[in-house]
């Protein structure tokens, strides 16, 4: 996997040449369901996605707010999702033919209890290109981040406006793209941003040529607009995960299903513009 183009790296070429800013929505995997997991991703897909973080479902999701605890909490009790489904998702989504790079995105516990060595082995050619774990800092990331490398899967760092000196030794290590985390915090629709949030985007760009991309909080076009003159991707989570939960009853009822997908759809097309 070494030598191939990594997928993240050339959908940024490719928007940098069409002068786009990526939209990376988030969901996390069996919410509702593992097989409306795959539809709904298609239907990401569908709205103008550019590329995806599976969120894996988390008893413990220490660094998100309420919608998508509501998420974890809807996928771990109505499927018990593991790590293993997630990444059985990613693969049923390239099998129904989606090309979005996928970002597996997980706390750190579920990759440790799994093992490094084991984890590796179950990601690797399953199409996923990017790896984000929030709670596992560069001081401690030596030995996933090799295997990362050796598996040919970007390692994506998150930097927050609080990371001052550290901004440079993260964005100097990182693959794919930095992810800079627009305000304090946990996840979760907001209004407004880290005050200092335009100095702190501009001190990650000057820092690194690897692209850069911001989120928490975004969830309206105009917000995706403000930050796409500075930053090569918006990332929106929760606002995604909230219509999600709002369109359950129809995904959930058989001849409803379409009719919440397009709701989906819907929402993220708008954001895309
Ligand atoms: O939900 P928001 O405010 O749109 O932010 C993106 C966020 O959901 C996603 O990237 C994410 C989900 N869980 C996280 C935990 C830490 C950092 C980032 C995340």
């Amino acid at each position: 996997m070494g030598n191939q183009v990594n997928a993240i790296d050339a959908a940024f070429q490719r928007l940098r040449g069409e002068g786009r800013t990526a939209l990376i929505p988030f969901l996390t995997i069996g919410d509702p369901d593992l097989a409306t997991s795959v539809e709904i991703i298609g239907a990401l897909e569908q709205a103008g996605a550019d590329m995806v973080e599976l969120g894996v479902p988390y008893s413990d999701p220490l660094a998100d707010g309420p919608v998508i605890q509501r998420a974890s909490e809807r996928a771990l009790s109505n499927a018990r999702v593991t790590l293993v489904d997630c990444i059985e998702v990613a693969e049923q989504s390239r099998n129904a033919g989606i090309k979005l790079p996928f970002i597996l995105f997980t706390y750190y516990n579920p990759v440790l209890q799994y093992g490094l060595e084991r984890f590796f082995e179950l990601v690797t050619a399953k199409g996923i290109s990017g790896l984000i774990i929030p709670d596992l800092p560069i001081e401690e990331d030596a030995e996933l981040r090799a295997m990362a490398e050796e598996a040919g899967i970007h390692l994506i760092p998150l930097v927050a406006p609080t990371s001052n000196d550290r901004v440079k030794r993260i964005a100097a290590k990182a693959r794919g793209f930095v992810y800079c985390v627009s305000s304090l915090g946990v996840t979760g629709v907001r209004a407004d941003f880290h005050q200092g949030i335009d100095e702190f985007l501009a001190t990650v760009r000057s820092a690194t040529d690897t692209p850069i991309a911001v989120g928490f909080g975004i969830s309206s076009r105009e917000q995706v607009e403000r930050f796409s003159k500075q930053v090569d991707g918006v990332i929106v989570g929760s606002a995604i995960v909230r219509k999600i939960e709002e369109a359950v009853p129809l995904l959930q009822s058989p001849d409803k299903k379409q009719e919440g997908l397009a709701q989906i759809r819907a929402f993220v097309s708008e954001l895309r513009g």
